[in-house]
């Protein structure tokens, strides 16, 4: 039986693991496992970094065949501050695999208080009054309107993993 380990309990990315894994036949491990990086990352390398640790945690912690580990952060432009999302996949064979996600630009409201040291998630539910928005539509889906919730966001990511796995893995 094929496991996959998904090195986190985010229910918009959990869904996004199982939705790009859609016609394998195989057990989903959600476990929580250390990012290894800040827990609000401040580059794209940074975030990078911790979807790999959390695809290889997440994979010898529940002995399984393939780990995957999507992670959220931020980087400073010249333009203000956007959110980035990576993943990683990992099979204890390749390299990891490696695919990134939606960037939009904060409004700079928000990125003030992230600047100060709030997570992106903890400034969210600040602004929107609701409670755990990073489980939920994301600030991506509250920045779109709606129109790319975090979920589609992840889905789209964690496809372009998979993808590439199917791809080494059958040439
Ligand atoms: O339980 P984990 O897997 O850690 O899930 P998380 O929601 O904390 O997500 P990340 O650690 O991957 O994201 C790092 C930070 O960025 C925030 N973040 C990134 N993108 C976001 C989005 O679209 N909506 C809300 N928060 C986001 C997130 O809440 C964290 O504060
Ligand atoms: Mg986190």
């Amino acid at each position: 039986m094929v496991t996959i380990a998904i090195g986190t309990k985010n229910p918009t990315k959990l869904e996004a693991v199982k939705v790009a894994f859609e016609g394998t036949v195989a057990t989903f491990i959600p476990t929580s496992v250390d990012s290894g990086v800040a827990n609000q990352p401040f580059s794209d390398e940074e975030t990078i970094q911790g979807a790999i640790n959390r695809a290889k945690a997440a994979r010898i912690k529940t002995e399984s065949s393939v780990g995957v580990g999507l992670e959220g952060g931020v980087f400073e432009t010249s333009y203000g501050l956007f959110l980035c999302n990576w993943g990683a996949l990992y099979d204890g064979v390749n390299d990891p695999f490696i695919a990134g996600g939606a960037r939009i630009l904060l409004p700079e409201s928000v990125a003030k208080k992230v600047r100060e040291g709030l997570e992106l998630g903890e400034v969210m539910d600040l602004y929107t009054k609701e409670n755990n928005v990073r489980h939920k539509e994301g600030a991506v889906g509250v920045f779109t309107n709606g129109l790319i919730n975090r979920t589609e966001m992840f889905t789209h990511v964690a496809k372009l993993l998979v993808g590439q796995y199917q791809y080494k893995v059958r040439n």
